[in-house]
This record gives structure tokens, C-alpha cells and sequence, in this order.
């Protein structure tokens, strides 16, 4: 018996290294971001970990990390992929470095685009568009496999897993910018039949640099 939820962000991607809102721009990952993706199947080997489900979104760097993480552990698996995990759009942001954004619109501003729950990017998604997403796509397709006792593990991206853990942590959205997973971060949760949560925890790390 399982029911455990772990989601995984993705390795760096080569916009995270430039440091460029990447969005729904499709970047691979880096040298670094191939270590990331190989050191969250060596963390969840580790702990004896197994999916025996897998999410991703249909982002190459997510589904490339989620790939290198099955074959890592030999996992006898289909991913399923869906663009309804894909990171936030970041609308006119996309391909903009981060650092310049907020040397032209100021820092609070660039904050707010970024951390906020309702600030929309121009011509882009806000936090909680991307929730309105996510949550239909994990309430139909994901916490179903979870309380079926598997060991699911979802891989996607910094926005659209904070989106999602905001609401399993019932993160009211002033603490919006409380929440943050960096690349080849794990969160893990175990949930009770009635689909509550028992427990939270990392299992790697938090805090990467973008
Ligand atoms: O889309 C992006 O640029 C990153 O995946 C997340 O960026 P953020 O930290 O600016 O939200």
C-alpha cells in the first residue's frame, strides 16, 4: 500500500542557465540538468522508491527528465504526458531575460509576474490561470491513480507545481511567494484513503536558482 504523491521538477533547462522567462518555450536541459535528472532517480532509488506511475507535461525538459528517471531505475512504464502541466505561459516575458525585465519594469513588478497569484504577465498566464488548469487535469487523472495505492510521480515545471502544492498545502495566495521548487527538487506527499494528506516532506533540496 502506497498512495504516495511525488513531484519533480524538472533538470535546468538551457533558458533556466541563461536566465530567460522560458514558459512555453521548449528548451532541452543542460550538462547540469542531465545530473539533476539522473540524481532525482539515484535520491528516489535511495529511498526504495518506485513509480509505478508516471506524469510529465509536454515539455521536452520535462519529459526528457521524466525519461532518464524510468530508465535510470528501470521502470516498465509509459509516461503520460500533458500539456495541462506545462509551465505557466509567460506570455510577452517569454524569451526575456529575467535580470533586464526588472531593470525596465522595476523589481516589484517583475516579483509580482512571478510570485504573485493573480498577477498576469502580459499577454500571459497568472498563478492561478495555471491552477485552473492543473487541478482539473490532477483531480481526474493523478489523485485517482494515487488513491488506487500507487506510487505516482509527476514531472513538470516550477509554476505548475507550485500552483499545484499551493493548494494541497492550502497555501492561502498572499504566501503565494512562500512556495518555490528548483530544478531536480522532490516534493513527496502520503495520503490517506479519504484523500487527505498525512504527511509532506522534501526529498531533495528546494532550493535551486531558478
Ligand atoms: O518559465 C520559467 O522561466 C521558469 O520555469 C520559472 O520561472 P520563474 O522562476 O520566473 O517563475
Amino acid at each position: 500500500m502506497s498512495r504516495q504523491l511525488l513531484l519533480a521538477r524538472h533538470g535546468q533547462s538551457a533558458a533556466n542557465a541563461a536566465d530567460v522567462f522560458t514558459g512555453w518555450s521548449d528548451p532541452p536541459l543542460t550538462e547540469r540538468g542531465l545530473v539533476e535528472a539522473h540524481t532525482i532517480a539515484a535520491t528516489l532509488a535511495g529511498f526504495d522508491i518506485m513509480p509505478d506511475v508516471m506524469f510529465a507535461s509536454a515539455l521536452h525538459r520535462a519529459i526528457h527528465t521524466a525519461t532518464i528517471i524510468r530508465d535510470d531505475l528501470c521502470l516498465p512504464l509509459e509516461i503520460v504526458s500533458s500539456d495541462a502541466l506545462n509551465e505557466r505561459d509567460y506570455g510577452d516575458l517569454t524569451g526575456m531575460n529575467k535580470a533586464e525585465i526588472a531593470e525596465r519594469y522595476g523589481a516589484e513588478q517583475t516579483l509580482a509576474w512571478r510570485r504573485s497569484w493573480v498577477s498576469e504577465p502580459p499577454n500571459g498566464e497568472s498563478l492561478r490561470d495555471t491552477a485552473a488548469r492543473v487541478l482539473p487535469y490532477y483531480l481526474r487523472e493523478i489523485l485517482p491513480s494515487v488513491l488506487d495505492d500507487r506510487t505516482v510521480l509527476v514531472v513538470a515545471h516550477g509554476n505548475s507545481l507550485r500552483a499545484l502544492m499551493m493548494v494541497l498545502e492550502g497555501v492561502p495566495p498572499s504566501a503565494a511567494e512562500t512556495v518555490e521548487i528548483g530544478t531536480g527538487a522532490i516534493r513527496s506527499y502520503m495520503f490517506e484513503p479519504n484523500s487527505r494528506i498525512a504527511s509532506a516532506s522534501w526529498l531533495a533540496g528546494h532550493s535551486g536558482v531558478c
